[in-house]
């Protein structure tokens, strides 16, 4: 296919995902399967034009003047992509299959390429109803916050100790242009590349195979790393979901000690089994959702991870169609969720133990908020300065992450260069 082609394409997708309302993932799988002869290039392109689209959807009709499939397709590939208004013409015009010829009022907008008079909700990229809250928590930066939040996202490995080291893994892929990661020891970072390039497959690697990393984000990693699990601990990884986070902290643990991986979802739980296999991980028992499944846990626990369900604002580069389908009342049952995973995971915290909550969101209301009315209500548990442990782990000289209140922390693109990311850490009184 030519570009021209796979713009028509890209526009193709971009209604099926505005008038159907279906996730971007389904909407592209489908395109491809009505269109076999379009090769692995073309979705690639196809695939990185939409989710542009839909990284910086409201700043691109804004640009455009409009807010039609086709001009948003179109805006990306000028506007970012950098083509200008001769180079748009030529691709639309060397192909059959591709759009019709620009219009004078496009052509305006792609050579004003103008953002003036434009809300910062616009600027910034996000949702208008979310924006009082959003420029709440970041206040002047809160632009410069979404606007990162709407860029692409590198891939971010981490090394699994427990079988390779980073030198290794780093020379192992050094022909992708993998580095390493600024905060987390155990990261390696392949950065996002431009237009239409395509990003390299690191789960056909052999190192992946061999268990040598696993793909996860640097905010993720840190996470992980400030739970703080010290080999011989007792440690409740009670949302573990697929285990990102429990085998991150097998490997922090060198394999010592108990990590036991719970979470209420079975299908979630499901992959666990084979990714602690390849990890080489020992120290994991998986406890499967039933009644009393943790009943011999209560009040024995070091530490309590709680990785909270949350509505993702945090990884809007990777998932960026969430950011317009997020609602309020699904914020709200986000919160609901997070109250009573909170609430149940405290009860396995040893006097003394700490009680650490996480969520991939940058929202006040599933972070601070939370952990605040949590410790109200729960007189027991006290919330402790993350910031010395981040100091403790990573040293003075690392890019800071946010902090409202000198305690908590959230770690955001333009703060950390990683996910957005909240992390809390609670203390039981002994
Ligand atoms: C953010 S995901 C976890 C991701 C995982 N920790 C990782 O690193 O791959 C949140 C998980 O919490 C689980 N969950 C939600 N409510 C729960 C509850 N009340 N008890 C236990 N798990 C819960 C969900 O099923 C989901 O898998």
């Amino acid at each position: 296919m030519k570009d021209g082609g796979r713009l028509a394409a890209a526009i193709e997708v971009i209604e099926d995902i505005e008038n159907r309302r279906r996730p971007v993932q389904e909407a592209l799988k489908d395109w491809g399967t009505s269109h076999r002869f379009a090769g692995s290039g073309d979705r690639t392109v196809i695939g990185n034009l939409v989710f542009d689209v839909l990284r910086k959807r409201s700043s691109l009709a804004w640009r455009m003047g409009s807010e039609s499939a086709r001009d948003l397709v179109l805006g990306v590939y000028a506007l970012e992509w950098g083509n200008d208004v001769a180079a748009v013409e030529r691709a639309l015009a060397d192909d059959r299959h591709a759009p019709d010829l620009l219009s004078d009022k496009e052509k305006a907008a792609i050579a004003a390429n103008s953002l003036e008079g434009a809300p910062d909700w616009v600027r910034a990229d996000i949702p208008e109803w979310l924006w009082p809250s959003f420029s709440d928590n970041f206040d002047d930066e809160a632009v410069a916050e979404g606007a990162a939040l709407s860029e692409r996202a590198p891939i971010d490995l981490r090394v699994n100790t427990l079988k390779a080291t980073r030198e290794k893994v780093l020379k192992r892929l050094g022909s992708l242009g993998a580095e390493p990661t600024l905060i987390a020891s155990t990261g390696v970072r392949l950065k996002p590349r431009p237009g239409a390039a395509r990003m390299p497959h690191v789960q056909a690697e052999e190192g992946y195979r061999k268990g040598w990393f696993e793909l996860q984000d640097e905010a993720s990693q840190i996470a992980a790393l400030l739970v703080f699990a010290q080999a011989g601990e007792q440690v409740l990884d009670f949302c573990a979901g697929g285990g990102g986070k429990t085998l991150a902290l097998a490997a922090a643990m060198e394999n010592r000690g108990q990590i036991y991986a719970y979470d209420s979802d079975k299908l979630r739980l499901a992959p666990i089994h084979e990714r602690i296999a390849r990890a080489g991980a020992r120290n994991i028992q998986v406890r499967q959702p039933s009644e009393g499944a943790l009943d011999d846990l209560v009040g024995r626990m070091d530490r309590v991870l709680v990785d909270a369900p949350c509505t993702g604002t945090g990884v809007w580069r990777r998932r960026p169609d969430a950011k317009w389908r997020l609602t309020e009342p699904a914020l709200e049952d986000r919160i609901a969720e997070q109250e009573q995973a909170l609430g149940i995971a405290s009860a396995f915290v040893k006097p003394g133990g700490f009680l650490i909550y996480a969520t991939c969101s940058v929202l006040a209301e599933e972070n601070e908020e939370q952990v605040y009315r949590f410790t109200e209500a729960n007189e027991d548990f006290e919330i402790v300065s993350v910031g010395e442990v981040w100091q403790d782990t990573f040293g003075f000289d690392k890019p800071h992450p946010w902090s409202a209140d000198m305690k908590t922390i959230t770690m955001t693109p333009a703060s950390t260069g990683t996910d957005g990311f909240f992390v809390a850490v609670m203390t039981k009184n002994a």
